[in-house]
């Protein structure tokens, strides 16, 4: 079992400061943790970027994104302050070794403390930052290294990534972060499977049908144009957020909550995940981009007109594809993954399909369906028949209906990284990705991208504000089945 090794007093050192995820998502995450008084009384925050700033040009910074991404009631002028009196700004390189003594040398005393270092830059940065820190005298025990994903962009280097940091960092300082496993949902369908012994049973081959895992954004690519044109959905989503949604569905009991018997159970679901290679990609997946359209009522234009993005660009925007687990559970149950961007509605869920009755009693029955929401509302609904008041045996289906935000609704409801940050100060890193579960994902991840090259096909276009391509209808429609909407 890992040891949590406690740092505090810490400090947290955020490279990528002046970015789109540190201004719009830690620093808000992290306002409201210190409102709750959930973060240690002397913890700083220092960013770090190559742009000039002073200190209080960039607190003006924060307070603006902190103002725009807080909900009002949640944000008031006294806590701000409180606030911005622990956070700093540092301008420096980080791919160069010299800009580390300086910095060094800017916390002064503060070396003497723990750090949590924040890498909210692309994964190019890592190795070196990495190697630079322990260069100066900056990566002892008493500090924790936090990886955005995606870690690399293919396997070879995820593994070169990860050999890096490891020559640096114990894997119990590393927390590869996956904001997904933080939303409450997708830790209540832990919950919904372990703490419950009503579904166990049924929770196999023998009772389900098949399962979806949708995430579909309303948004574009917004200003991430220059990052996103090299990824893909592929990389940016699939690879790591649908496959933990995966891993958590499908993934045996633990025998314990903590990180090493949870990880252990989720690097087997992504072992088991049976290889999609050759001809094979053409069959089992569909990758999409956006053409011109409307979303809301508003004009869109095409990917290819996004800001820093190739004018020629074949990256996909979307992609679905037809995933099987070769395990004793799951063998021959189909989990369809999908995801894309400028899509009709904003809306994550995963769908459970159980079989129908193995023996009609009645004309309308339907099979029932789990339906987990994690987005845009939280909740959890089970469909199952009931008879229709009146007379004869009418049936229809009823949603036995969750509501979380409802049934928990004095408490204020967590966004992703305000828990994670908060295990990652207390060092418990159940919720996040350990080095071979990353590494398994490549593995499966690679061949599929690397049969889109083989068998080269331009993404298929869908129109803006649509389900995306005709082709991911069909993908389902072989097999007799259909996307959830
Ligand atoms: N944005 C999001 O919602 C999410 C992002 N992520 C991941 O987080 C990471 C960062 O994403 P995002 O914030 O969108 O990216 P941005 O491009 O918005 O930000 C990149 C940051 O890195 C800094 N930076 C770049 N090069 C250097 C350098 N040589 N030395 C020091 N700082 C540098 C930039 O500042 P400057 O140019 O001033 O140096 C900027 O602060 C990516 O890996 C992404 O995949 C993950 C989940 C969600
Ligand atoms: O990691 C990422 O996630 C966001 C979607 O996150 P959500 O919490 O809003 O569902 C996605 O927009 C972004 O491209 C990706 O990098």
């Amino acid at each position: 079992m890992l040891e949590a090794v406690v740092i505090r007093p810490c400090d947290m050192l955020v490279f990528g400061g002046t970015g789109d995820l540190a201004l719009h998502k830690l620093l808000p995450a992290l306002y409201h943790l210190h409102r709750d008084r959930r973060l240690p009384a002397d913890m700083r925050i220092l960013a770090l970027a190559r742009k000039p700033l002073g200190a209080d040009a960039y607190r003006t910074l924060a307070e603006r994104h902190c103002r725009a991404n807080v909900p009002r009631a949640n944000f008031d002028a006294t806590t701000w302050q409180a606030f911005a009196e622990r956070i700093d700004y540092f301008a420096m390189d980080a791919s160069q070794s010299a800009d580390y003594g300086r910095l060094a040398r800017h916390l002064g005393n503060a070396c003497q403390r723990g750090r949590v270092y924040y890498l909210a830059t692309a994964p190019g940065l890592f190795e070196d930052i990495a190697a630079h820190l322990a260069n100066a005298g900056l990566a002892g025990s008493d500090t924790r290294i936090v990886l955005e994903k995606p870690i690399g962009h293919s396997l070879e280097s995820a593994l070169a990534i990860n050999q890096a940091i490891g020559r640096v960092f114990q894997e119990s300082q590393v927390f590869r972060i996956d904001h997904y496993l933080g939303k409450e949902t997708v830790q209540n369908l832990m919950a919904l499977r372990f703490a419950n012994a009503l579904f166990e049973p049924v929770w196999r081959s023998g009772h389900i049908d098949h399962v979806q895992i949708s995430v579909c954004e309303t948004l574009g690519v917004e200003n991430r144009g220059g990052y996103y044109d090299k990824a893909g959905a592929m990389r940016d989503m699939l690879q790591n957020h649908l496959l933990q949604l995966l891993c958590l569905v499908a993934m045996e009991a633990p025998v314990r909550f903590d990180a090493e018997a949870v990880r252990n159970e989720k690097v087997k679901i992504l072992e088991a995940l049976k290889p999609i290679a050759g001809f094979d990609v053409k069959d089992r997946t569909v990758r999409g981009q956006y053409a011109a359209g409307k979303i809301g009522g508003q004009e869109v234009p095409a990917y290819y007109f996004e800001k820093n993005v190739d004018s020629d660009s074949d990256t996909e925007t979307f992609v679905a594809v037809h995933a099987e687990i070769d395990n004793w559970r799951w063998a021959g149950v189909p989990f369809y993954l999908r995801t894309g961007k400028r899509m009709a509605r904003k809306s994550s869920e995963i769908v459970i399909q159980f079989k129908p009755v193995p023996h009609r009693l009645f004309q309308d029955g339907q099979a029932n369906r789990l339906l987990i929401r994690l987005q845009p509302e939280e909740s959890i609904s089970l469909q199952l028949m009931a008879k229709s008041p009146g007379k004869g045996m009418y049936l229809a289906p009823v949603e036995l209906d969750l509501n979380l935000a409802h049934a928990f609704r004095q408490k204020r409801r967590w966004d992703a990284y305000e828990r994670l940050l908060l295990d990652v100060i207390e060092g418990d890193s159940t919720l996040f990705m350990r080095r071979d579960e990353v590494e398994a994902a490549w593995r499966w991840v690679d061949p599929i991208i690397g049969g889109w090259h083989a068998y080269y096909q331009r993404p298929r276009p869908y129109p803006a504000g649509s389900w995306g391509p005709e082709q991911a209808h069909s993908l389902l429609e072989q097999q007799g089945h259909a996307w959830h909407r």
